[in-house]
């Protein structure tokens, strides 16, 4: 550990009994908050952490960028409920469980959607919000230090930024690795073999796709740069407390005014100052949760705030009637396509397998690497991929398009679910159908990786909603109910269809890889119809790209929502959530990006109010 970071207890007892503000999960949105409001120096703050401070390897690591998902000691343990669409199959639900939450385990793609994705969430309120593109562009702008590619790499790999779109002040950072496999910018030029295929000219400008974008990395350390080392290491704040194994179990409701949290102290290896018993600590400003889209909610309802009819069977008394919570969960389906060119190793060299299977490659990387942390194994999952709008990828988008807003939207959602929350649903599902139907919003992500394989595709807008609830066999004890309710909207089938059907066209229909041979494994020839394809995915689709979100949704209340612009729980004084769960809808992206900057703009809405101040 930093020995200059700000104070940190791991016991209960050494933490003070009151602060301007107690912040529930020191993860993503957490630390960052955290750091905002203490900058001050004078604003007391508490984070309380269920997971540890971890200096492990798996979360420093870069290389294949999936060191820290394989950690089970730094994740939950959570199965989701066996997926009735998907043979009854059932999915880990990843997220982080150490300081700097899921930012400390996830592949560091570091990528943020479209302009609409953001105008849509400020749609949803009217048309003058401050959630939009241009509202949210300052802080995407100070939640990362963009450090742009080496001059030499930049040239060869014909990599384009632009820093207009990037910010340099944050101690997050958004870098690059000094080597890209020739084939990656042979597969990003590949697309322009198909027609309509857009390029942009940088990742964070806004625009679907085909490009370029960083890794959430130190590239002077070639470290995954994360939520701890950007908003808690080196800080020396004395009034910035952190209090890790710290388990809160529910906020403190004086009325309907926050007024504190109970937390009880969680292992491992700690001496447990006193099990199963809570220590109080009270909030002088506000409480603000930020454990998480999975926790959050869980959170909330143990609090009584949620759905009186669940909360009357959990025997736990309603304080406010907020049906929206734990409602609305999305994230994002990957879908198991496989495809492989027979001719890439022969025409490509080096290409991206030839670091597991060409013994000389392996060595001269591994070479590099230990003299001075260049070369292949600074790659993390890679800097290249298509996000694309439907249109382009599917020539049938009018019709589905079509259906989608005629389609009985509350028939898709759980029996029982409240009418806010399904005009709310309502709401969304039209949104999405409009864009369905132009070039603004991303429906389609292939990430590109310079190697002969692929084929995971993604979902960037899925229409199905889940939903996470407390177990009400033993609410505060257990986890969460999760439940993705994956292809429960049957257009998700028919459009996941055509995103399997468009990289059909790209590997074996496509004039500027015909030379490369392509070949399909998965799905495979066979598969041709819907039908297919939908048996296809009910066997193989993957629920979750562990991009939990939605839950507590920012949305007006009649819509289902759970906090408002101002992201405050609807019905509560003093009580805010900000993490992924205020997100009403996936970005055509991984999320981590985005939280960040919702982090940072919620900073300045508790400090300053709203409407915010442009920063740049
Ligand atoms: C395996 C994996 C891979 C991913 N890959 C990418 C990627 O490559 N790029 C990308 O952009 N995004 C990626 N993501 C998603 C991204 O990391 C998350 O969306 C983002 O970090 C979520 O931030 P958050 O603040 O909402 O939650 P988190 O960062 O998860 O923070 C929540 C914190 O709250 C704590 N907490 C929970 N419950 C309690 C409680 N009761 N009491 C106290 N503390 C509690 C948790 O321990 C955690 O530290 C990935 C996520 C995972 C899990």
């Amino acid at each position: 550990r930093d020995l200059r970071a700000s104070k940190v207890f791991h016991n209960a007892r050494q933490v003070e009994g009151e602060y301007d503000y107690v912040i529930v999960g020191g993860g993503t949105a957490g630390l960052t908050v955290a750091d905002r409001l203490t900058e001050d120096g004078k604003t007391t703050v508490l984070v309380l952490e269920y997971g540890q401070l971890s200096n492990s390897t798996s979360i420093t690591t870069v290389q294949g960028g999936f060191m820290g998902m394989s950690d089970t000691s730094l994740l939950y343990d959570i199965t989701s409920v066996p997926q009735v669409n998907l043979r009854n199959r059932t999915t880990a639900v990843l997220a982080g469980k150490v300081v700097g939450g899921s930012s400390a385990v996830n592949a560091m793609m570091t990528v943020r959607g479209t302009a609409e994705d953001y105008d849509r969430w400020g749609s949803f309120f009217s048309n003058s919000s401050h959630w939009s593109w241009e509202g949210l562009l300052p802080y995407f702008k100070r939640a990362l230090n963009f450090v742009p590619p080496d001059a030499d790499v930049t040239k060869s790999a014909n990599i384009t930024y632009d820093t207009r779109f990037w910010g340099n002040t944050s101690g997050v950072y958004a870098g690059w690795p000094s080597f890209q496999y020739p084939g990656t910018t042979f597969h990003m030029e590949a697309f322009r073999g198909l027609p309509g295929v857009p390029f942009a000219p940088d990742s964070g400008s806004g625009k679907p796709g085909v490009y370029w974008y960083p890794t959430f990395m130190d590239p002077k350390r070639v470290l995954r740069s994360y939520a701890r080392t950007g908003h808690y290491d080196g800080l020396n704040r004395a009034n910035y407390h952190l209090a890790t194994g710290s388990k809160v179990v529910r906020v403190l409701l004086n009325g309907t005014t926050a007024t504190g949290v109970a937390f009880v102290q969680v292992g491992p290896g700690r001496p447990m100052a006193n099990p199963g018993l809570e220590t109080v600590v009270r909030a002088r400003k506000e409480v603000i949760l930020a454990a998480g889209a999975v926790h959050s909610p869980q959170i909330l309802q143990l609090s009584g705030i949620g759905s009186s009819k669940l909360l009357a069977s959990a025997n736990i008394t309603t304080v406010v009637d907020l049906p929206g919570v734990g409602q609305n969960f999305q994230d994002h389906p990957m879908i198991s396509a496989s495809f492989t060119f027979r001719n890439f190793t022969s025409t490509f060299n080096p290409s991206q397998e030839d670091l597991y299977t060409n013994r000389t490659f392996s060595t001269w990387s591994s070479t590099l690497w230990q003299t001075n942390r260049t070369g292949p194994n600074s790659i993390a999952t890679g800097n290249a991929a298509a996000w694309l709008p439907f249109p382009v990828i599917s020539p049938r988008w009018q019709d589905i398009s079509h259906l989608l807003t005629t389609q009985n939207h509350t028939a898709h959602l759980p029996p029982g679910t409240d009418p806010s929350v399904a005009a709310g649903y309502r709401a969304q599902m039209l949104s999405y159908a409009s864009a369905l139907a132009n070039n603004n919003t991303a429906f389609y992500n292939l990430v590109l990786t310079g190697g002969a394989s692929n084929g995971i595709l993604v979902d960037l807008h899925p229409l199905s909603r889940g939903t996470v609830n407390i177990d009400l066999r033993d609410p505060k004890g257990r986890e969460p109910v999760v439940d993705y309710r994956a292809l429960s909207n049957p257009l998700d089938a028919q459009i996941m269809a055509d995103l399997i059907r468009f990289t059909r066209r790209y590997y074996l229909d496509n004039p500027l890889t015909a030379s490369l041979a392509g070949r399909e494994s998965q799905p495979g020839s066979a598969v041709q119809t819907d039908g297919e394809f939908r048996t296809f995915l009910e066997a193989t689709l993957s629920p979750s790209e562990f991009h939990p979100a939605g839950t507590c949704a920012m949305m007006p209340r009649e819509l289902g929502g759970v906090v408002d612009e101002e992201l405050r729980v609807y019905g509560v004084e003093g009580l805010r959530v900000v993490d992924a769960s205020v997100m009403p809808t996936l970005p055509g992206a991984n999320t981590c990006q985005t939280v960040y900057a919702v982090a940072e703009k919620a900073a300045d809405l508790i400090r300053y109010g709203a409407p915010t101040a442009m920063v740049e």
